[in-house]
């Protein structure tokens, strides 16, 4: 059988689209590290306004955008509190210990990744004589090892306040903020309202080719844009990827489609003997293979050799994300391959 391949590793795989090469080769541009870009001027100043922020800082990844983030929060020695499940406890290569120094405790973000105020007042540490102090709290919304969770607005707030109570600033990894901003039906500006920084993806589901936005006060933005050079992020004419990033600005709608096509893929799955997959709120769908005995390393490879490609999240959890290089014949293709790969 001769399929094409589809790919439901991660919305990371979007591909730029027309509109975005043609913003790239027309993009004006200048020397970034001078601030002479006009088009990654543009793109941070229309960014900031988005989120509901002083400035915002074009930066090439959003590990980049939260490592930097981190850094310009905190100093050597303190800690941070992130959820157990964040990414940037799982998948950013200790990145807070080995670039800040911090020391790392978590909380269990349990079912949809969100911290309890009690559980931010229960993680936070005095400085003393003997403790470090904490020096930061993160969230993450959309919550990906959660299965896309859009955290609301309201929890959002009631950790914030916690920690701003305990003079401890927040940061927001907002990877995929928009898609929580559209499956709440809320302004992305809504959910960022009381955090002191928030870092969202322009090369996930907005369909970017390059780059994420770190957003927060115009002072914090200044030593944040030091703290990216140190980092190695100073970049020159990056108008030819800041165009396509003003381009998926335009793109926040049409998540919701996505959003559709994780509901039905969901829905399809669940019907298979062996799996089961809950109602995505976002555009992650989780699924359980236990019931049907195979590993997801296992199911995966059966689903590979029928073109279908996902993502391990656990012993028997299998992700799909989808995005916009997969429409609903793509989806139904996908049920229909799942099926015959069991
Ligand atoms: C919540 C969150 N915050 C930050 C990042 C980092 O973004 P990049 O460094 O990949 O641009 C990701 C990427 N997530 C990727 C994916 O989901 O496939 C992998 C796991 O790194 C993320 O999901």
């Amino acid at each position: 059988h001769s399929h094409t391949m589809i790919d439901l590793r991660s919305d990371t795989v979007t591909k730029p689209d027309e509109a975005m090469r043609e913003a790239a080769a027309s993009a004006p541009v200048g020397d970034d590290v001078y601030e002479e870009d006009p088009t990654v001027n543009e793109l941070e100043t229309e960014a900031a306004e988005l989120v509901g922020m002083e400035d915002a800082l074009f930066v090439p990844t959003g590990t980049m955008g939260n490592q930097v983030a981190v850094r310009t929060h905190t100093d050597r020695g303190q800690e941070v509190l992130s959820g157990r499940e964040s990414h940037v406890v799982k998948w950013e290569l200790g990145g807070m210990a080995q670039l800040s120094s911090l020391q790392v405790r978590t909380f269990d973000g349990g079912e949809r990744g969100a911290p309890t105020p009690a559980q931010v007042r229960e993680g936070y540490v005095a400085e003393d004589l003997h403790r470090p102090g904490t020096g930061l709290l993160t969230l993450e919304n959309t919550h990906n090892s959660k299965g896309g969770v859009a955290i609301t607005p309201d929890e959002i707030a009631a950790a914030a306040e916690a920690a701003h109570e305990l003079d401890v600033p927040v940061h927001l990894d907002g990877a995929r903020l928009f898609n929580a901003a559209v499956s709440l039906g809320v302004p992305a500006s809504d959910i960022t309202e009381h955090v002191d920084s928030v870092m969202f993806c322009l090369s996930k589901g907005l369909g970017a080719p390059v780059g994420s936005i770190l957003a927060g006060p115009a002072e914090f933005i200044d030593r944040a844009r030091r703290n990216r050079k140190l980092f190695g992020g100073g970049m020159r004419q990056a108008g030819v990827i800041a165009g396509p990033g003003l381009q998926a600005l335009g793109n926040v709608e049409r998540l919701a489609e996505d959003h559709e096509n994780a509901r039905t893929l969901a829905a399809g799955l669940d019907e298979l003997p062996g799996l089961s997959a809950t109602e995505p709120d976002t555009n992650i769908v989780l699924v359980d293979t236990s019931e049907s005995g195979l590993t997801a390393e296992t199911f995966l490879d059966r689903c590979a050799d029928e073109d279908v490609l996902g993502s391990a999240f656990g012993e028997h959890v299998v992700r799909f994300c989808t995005h916009w290089g997969v429409d609903e014949a793509a989806v139904a293709a996908t049920v229909e391959r799942v099926e015959s790969a069991l």
